[in-house]
């Protein structure tokens, strides 16, 4: 599958004299509270870009990073924020014991604490950019916001949790809009890229929106499926041992976008996606990425690329880059938070080769 960039994004901006720079991430880090049976059982640095910037650093590609964060932010990070001086750093409280949450989400419930401020087309540099990514967790993203990104990047891949969460006045519980609702509905049409988890879905229509971008739906366990005008393609997931769900979405497409700014078709960036994503869910924060496994993929991506321009009929089959980007041929990597493990442990298993 070839991604058709939106019309908008199909004429060359010249006259050009500086080169692109290659990703611009857009969204607030945060501070995530995991909570269980009314215990705070670990509190972690968190916000879409923060696990992005992650995947994105740890597979070697350049990124610039805008995110407001308040003087209490806590955490050393490669990509530094702005700090607004008057204001908290945003807080989430994720609640693993409330049953189902207001979007959905049967594994927890998600608290907006404090909010930081948005982020303003200010705020963003005046540079051209090869992608951008529109990753708000908190309400940060206006719509001014990303008509910026769209202006300066030749293709924008937009999280619809930036998009389409309000939260309740009262707890903050997160709850989620209709996206023809949310203010962004008429920018929709220049972005290149939607991603949005199986329960975020419930909330566009999918058949509209795969006319206008390339939609790609996440569905935990199970993988993703990529929506793309008329063609729909279904990209297989990776085995993992789920300790916390928190940044499977962000990694996700983290690995996807590594993966287009390698050269990969559509589907076999999605596979990254896949990979990066099922990592993350055997961590409890930000994982880190095995060195050994990051340069398999590499050698992988370099791989897939050569046999792609060789023989075009090799585009639709995923079956043996999956085999081989498999984490399981590489080594299995419990996380170092395993104290944490058992109290957050959905479901799942490692890999078939071990029993962890
Ligand atoms: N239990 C799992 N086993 C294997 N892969 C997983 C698992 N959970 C998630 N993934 C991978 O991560 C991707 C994103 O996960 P998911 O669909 O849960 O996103 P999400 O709900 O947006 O996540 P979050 O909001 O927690 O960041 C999936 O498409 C899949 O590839
Ligand atoms: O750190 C997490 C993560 O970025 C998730 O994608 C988001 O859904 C949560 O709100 C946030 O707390």
């Amino acid at each position: 599958m070839t991604l058709n960039p939106p019309p908008s994004q199909q004429t060359p901006h010249s006259p050009r004299q500086i080169p692109n720079r290659r990703v611009l991430i857009v969204g607030n880090y945060c501070h995530d509270v995991l909570i269980q049976n009314g215990a705070v059982v670990a509190e972690t640095l968190g916000g879409a870009a923060s696990f992005i910037s992650n995947v994105l650093d740890s597979s070697s590609v350049s990124c610039d990073l805008v995110s407001k964060v308040g003087c209490d932010f806590r955490y050393e990070v490669s990509h530094a924020p702005i700090v607004v001086p008057e204001k908290e750093t945003t807080v989430f409280e994720a609640y693993f014991d409330l049953g189902i949450d207001g979007i959905g989400h049967a594994d927890r419930v998600l608290k907006r604490v404090t909010a930081c401020d948005p982020i303003f087309p200010s705020d963003i540099p005046d540079s051209r950019f090869d992608f951008g990514m529109a990753v708000g967790v908190g309400g940060e993203i206006l719509p001014e916001t990303l008509e910026k990104m769209v202006e300066i990047c030749d293709v924008v891949a937009v999280d619809i949790q930036a998009l389409i969460r309000v939260f309740d006045p009262v707890d903050g519980a997160v709850k989620l809009v209709n996206l023809k609702e949310s203010g962004f509905h008429h920018i929709l049409h220049r972005i290149g890229f939607l991603k949005a988890s199986s329960d975020e879905a419930l909330f566009m229509d999918v058949e509209q929106m795969k006319q206008l971008c390339c939609v790609v739906v996440t569905n935990g366990e199970k993988g993703c499926r990529i929506y793309n005008k008329d063609e729909e393609t279904v990209v297989p997931p990776f085995l993992a041992k789920q300790v916390d769900p928190t940044g499977a979405g962000d990694s996700f497409l983290g690995g996807l976008v590594v993966g287009l700014v390698e050269g990969l078709d559509v589907s076999d960036a999605s596979l990254l996606g896949n990979l990066f994503g099922s990592i993350t869910v055997e961590h409890i924060g930000q994982p880190k990425f095995d060195l050994m496994m990051l340069q398999r993929v590499k050698d992988e991506v370099q791989r897939r690329k050569k046999q792609c321009n060789l023989s075009s009929s090799h585009k639709s089959d995923h079956e043996e880059f999956h085999a081989r980007l498999s984490p399981a041929r590489f080594s299995c990597f419990p996380s170092a938070d395993s104290p944490l493990q058992p109290k957050l442990l959905v479901s799942g298993h490692c890999c078939e080769s071990c029993d962890l």
